[in-house]
């Protein structure tokens, strides 16, 4: 990956990443509690005979006592990984572990990855139906043409669950839907054009089939291998399926093929495509280089030959990403919550217009942010992105109702209304928030100060922070920071920005400056010139503050509170508010906003409404409408006790400002959280389990966060520091790379204010 191409990370992190905690990238959770002897009795033997009974007696009840309806097998045997070739079933393994997570990521489906050790069609077919009782769905990935197309065939045939290859079928949907809106903006009609396919494999025979059904005439593709053009009597390298396809030209390379074409599609390999071929390409070409990981061409190489070009890749870090995982994870829910026995052509084309439909369709506020610069309907945004948290809503409710219109559906969705909204709540709003969140920061790289610029872990944050593109690192540190770079596998270290005190030429303008803050706190001149050249949050704080940049994150050398003693010697609070912290925790299905877990000993009244305000304000920028309940020992005054007025009026204070959110208070944390034991308060004025837990004090808030993260199985954001002139975050000491680079994205993107 490295120094290739457009690169957002290195080998070296690349395996870090899969290493690092438990190895590879899945763990199985269970969905019901195990803490019990009477949980497991019921769980395993003997409870556990009552629905094996029920099942045996009514297989389908199977989808109600099992896991087996929100579960899909990806299955790989690794002879076609991504565009690297056979290199086995167990190298496989990544792809697969990679592809059972992102069905999670997008579309809440269960998946599990299953390499199998063959390249006989048959061994696979045997293996995979037999494992019908498990799954709801199999996705076929990275199985070579033409074994894919058989194995494909007789699943299909002899499974009922819905069985797709995603080479095949997932990537014609997406390149059709890409396509669809390419034609569109270039005013073409299918019926017209001229297409040049690179590859007779999987996933380009499946492209080809799919754009002939939706109108190009046969005769007006020219298919390519390694061999060159695919023509009528061609007889070396040939099977079957690319016979079908075998075009009268006399054409007999890809260069002869690309004269006057007006799209070229390639499913092949990294570097088949040349600047130079596709000078000679029809006006406004398209050109569609799906190879992965790395393209046949790179966009800049296309559109220095054809300036006029639209130009799609399969990657991520370019604009125009046609790559299947737009389609799969959405294709399977539809798909498995109408309990489809097939995926078929219906569906898919249901896929494939809703994809392109929605990329036509004005992008809103909270997620243009994320688009950048192209979120409207151009050659620069011919598709959504997956992170478009619409997709969610809109694939899987087109092709359930494809899979009810073609008589395919076992179990029918009788609201469709109720259906697309269940599948927007099916997804945790904080992830999606987060995700724009990063791309958000894409789109508007800032300048961020990483004080602590001499530790490893600080760096490693730093190096993801600028490959990723979320915005420009600013380095404190001495000269030995470069080394460090270069140990961690940054090749050009001095494209790092690194400032110290020791030369830099902004120190005098520091030193006026905090003079003039502490000089009637008890400073010398002196004093500051000490602070400023030993001390890296003061010295950080300054280039903030001197608009040297326009975010900063410290706090893994030093405790929380040194930290933040040091960086409000330079930065107040924004005028009128209480700094404080949050931290976010976010579960499988639910986000609660914990607060303030960072700054204040003993809030006051005045400061426990402040921060009520502020923590629902961030609640509702990360997608959630605030439900505030302050935290007690007691519930309504019982028991009572000498801690309880600070909180009740602070609620007092809300009804006084007439805030535009609910909060009760003040409550224990069973009452917040579980609906049952709320019951038994019919008065309270929250209308479900509350998501901001305004906490009494730091002693408990600190205390919980703490512990949550600690013992807690759900992840934990922050702490965020709220409430500061310019964005500073101020991590925990034991924050991994991962962490930082999010805080640094959520302080750089205005999320914590
Ligand atoms: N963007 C996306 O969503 C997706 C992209 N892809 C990409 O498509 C490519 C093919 O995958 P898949 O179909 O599964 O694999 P297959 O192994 O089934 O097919 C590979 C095909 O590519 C051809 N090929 C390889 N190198 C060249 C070359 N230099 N010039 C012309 N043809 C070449 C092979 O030719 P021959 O028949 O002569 O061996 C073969 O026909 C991969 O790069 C993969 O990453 C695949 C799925 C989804
Ligand atoms: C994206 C994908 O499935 C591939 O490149 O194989
Ligand atoms: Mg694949």
């Amino acid at each position: 990956m490295s120094d290739k191409s457009n690169v957002e990370f290195s080998e070296r992190e690349a395996l870090f990443f899969h290493s690092t905690g438990r190895p590879g990238k899945i763990e199985i959770i269970a969905s019901k509690p195990m803490a019990t002897q009477r949980d497991l009795s019921l769980a395993y033997s003997p409870g556990v005979a009552v629905p094996v009974q029920a099942i045996a007696d009514d297989p389908a009840t199977a989808y109600d006592y099992t896991a087996k309806g929100n579960l899909v097998a990806v299955v790989s045997n690794g002879t076609a990984i991504l565009g690297m070739g056979n290199l086995g079933a167990l190298a496989s393994k990544p792809v697969m572990e990679g592809k059972a997570v992102l069905f999670k990521r997008f579309a809440d489906v269960d998946s599990i990855d299953i390499e199998l050790d063959s390249e006989d069609p048959q061994a696979i077919i045997d293996a995979v139906a037999l494992m019908e009782p498990t799954f709801g769905g199999v996705n076929l990935e990275d199985i070579k043409a033409p074994e894919c197309f058989i194995i494909e065939q007789a699943l299909k045939e002899r499974m009922n669950i819905p069985v797709m290859h995603d080479d095949q079928h997932g990537t014609a949907i997406i390149c059709a839907a890409g396509l669809i809106n390419a034609l569109h903006l270039t005013g073409r009609d299918i019926r017209d054009v001229k297409i040049v396919v690179n590859g007779a494999g999987a996933a380009a025979i499946a492209c080809t089939e799919l754009i002939k059904a939706m109108g190009v005439p046969h005769d007006q593709v020219i298919m390519c291998d390694r061999t060159g053009v695919i023509y009528q009597g061609r007889t070396a390298g040939m099977d079957q399926w690319k016979s079908a396809h075998a075009a009268k030209t006399d054409a007999r390379t890809l260069e002869e093929a690309l004269k006057g074409a007006d799209i070229f599609l390639g499913l092949s390999a990294a570097g088949a495509l040349k600047g130079d071929m596709v000078k000679d390409m029809a006006p406004q070409p398209i050109i569609f280089a799906m190879a992965n990981p790395n393209p046949e061409i790179t966009p800049p190489e296309a559109k220095a030959a054809r300036p006029d070009a639209i130009v799609a890749t399969g990657r991520s870090d370019y604009p125009n990403q046609v790559n299947n995982v737009l389609g799969f994870p959405f294709i399977f829910r539809g798909a498995l919550d109408v309990r489809a026995t097939a995926i078929n052509e219906a569906m898919k084309i249901a896929a494939a217009q809703a994809i392109a439909a929605l990329a036509r369709q004005a992008v809103p506020e909270e997620v243009a942010k994320a688009y950048g610069k192209s979120h409207s309907f151009g050659v620069d945004y011919i598709i959504p992105a997956p992170f478009d948290p619409r997709l969610m809503e809109i694939v899987p409710a087109a092709v359930a109702q494809a899979a009810m219109d073609s008589g395919v559906a076992q179990k029918p969705i009788a609201d469709m209304a109720a259906y697309r909204q269940s599948l927007k709540a099916r997804l945790n709003p904080t992830t999606s928030v987060l995700t724009l969140a990063y791309e958000g920061a894409k789109a508007e790289p800032k300048r961020v100060v990483f004080a602590e610029g001499e530790e490893e872990v600080v760096l490693r944050a730093a190096i993801q922070f600028r490959d990723g593109g979320y915005g420009i690192p600013v380095l404190v540190g001495r000269q030995d920071v470069y080394d460090r770079l270069r140990a961690l596998g940054v090749s050009d270290p001095h494209s790092f920005e690194v400032h110290n005190s020791v030369n830099s030429p902004l120190v005098p303008r520091m030193v006026d400056l905090l003079y003039q803050r502490l000089q009637r706190r008890g400073y010398l001149h002196r004093d500051c010139e000490r602070m400023v050249n030993r001390d890296r949050n003061i010295f950080g704080a300054l280039l903030l503050k001197l608009g040297e940049a326009e975010a900063m994150i410290s706090g893994v050398t030093r405790t929380y509170s040194q930290t933040m003693r040091e960086v409000r010697r330079v930065i107040d609070p924004i005028e009128g508010r209480t700094p404080f912290g949050i931290h976010v925790l976010v579960g499988r299905s639910h986000t609660v906003f914990m607060a303030d877990t960072t700054v204040n000993e003993r809030p006051g009244a005045a400061e426990l409404a402040d921060i009520a305000i502020g923590t629902a304000a961030v609640a509702r920028r990360m997608g959630h409408d605030p439900r505030v309940a302050f935290l007690s020992y007691s519930t309504f005054g019982n028991p009572s006790g000498n801690w309880l007025t600070n909180l009740r009026e602070a609620v007092a204070i809300l009804d006084a400002r007439g805030v535009d959110f609910e909060y009760e208070g003040e409550m224990a944390p069973d009452v917040a959280l579980n609906p049952a034991v709320m019951k038994n308060y019919p008065f309270s004025r929250l209308s479900g389990p509350a998501n901001v837990l305004i906490m009494p004090g730091l002693q408990s808030a600190n205390l919980s966060a703490k512990l949550l993260r600690e013992l807690g199985g759900d992840s934990v954001i922050g702490p965020m520091l709220v409430g500061l002139e310019k964005p500073v975050q101020v991590a925990t000491m034991a924050s991994t790379a991962s962490e930082l680079v999010t805080l640094a994205v959520l302080a750089a993107g205005g999320i914590a204010l």
